[in-house]
């Protein structure tokens, strides 16, 4: 009796321990990316792009002669668009010749292309929208869907 006691007393020890996975089975599994990845960054008023993006649509009437984005909206969606081809161009060539510069243009490239999408009455959440559902699915699966 005593020992059966004893040994219900170990078993509810050994249930209130919390569950411990030896590190060899977990090494491996993180090296080849079985680990879930980490939540998302939260986007809002505090996220640098979403900021850009609600300024860029808030120069919609500004003044062109002091707003480089209302410069842009005045000059019109084919201006714009050659602008974001441009941009393109010069993040390929940072990327292939001076990396150094890659982030730089890639700005240069994402400011363009909010200012496209704010002609166009897009904003970056519809881009978010677009990827969201996208979220999941190989390329490979999706293009041998078509
Ligand atoms: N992030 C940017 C940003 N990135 C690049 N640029 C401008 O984009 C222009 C690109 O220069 P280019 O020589 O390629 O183009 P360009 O002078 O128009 O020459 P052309 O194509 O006309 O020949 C430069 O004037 C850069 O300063 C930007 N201008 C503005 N912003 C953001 O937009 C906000 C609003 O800007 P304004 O509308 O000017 O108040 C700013 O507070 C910034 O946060």
């Amino acid at each position: 009796m005593v020992r059966r006691r004893a040994v219900r007393r170990r078993g509810a020890r050994r249930l209130a321990r919390p569950a411990r996975v030896a590190p060899s089975l977990c090494a491996p599994q993180r090296r080849q990316g079985l680990t879930p990845p980490p939540p998302p960054r939260q986007a809002g008023p505090m996220d640098p792009l979403d900021r850009l993006d609600a300024t860029i649509r808030s120069r919609r009437d500004a003044d062109a002669g002091t707003s480089y984005v209302a410069s842009l909206f005045a000059k019109g969606r084919p201006k714009i668009a050659q602008k974001v081809g441009e941009e393109a161009t010069e993040t390929v060539i940072a990327a292939l010749a001076e990396p150094d510069k890659l982030a730089s243009e890639a700005a240069d490239l994402v400011f363009h292309l909010l200012v496209l999408l704010a002609d166009a009455g897009l904003s970056l959440d519809d881009v978010r929208a677009e990827l969201a559902r996208r979220e999941g699915v190989s390329g490979h699966v999706e293009k041998a869907s078509r």
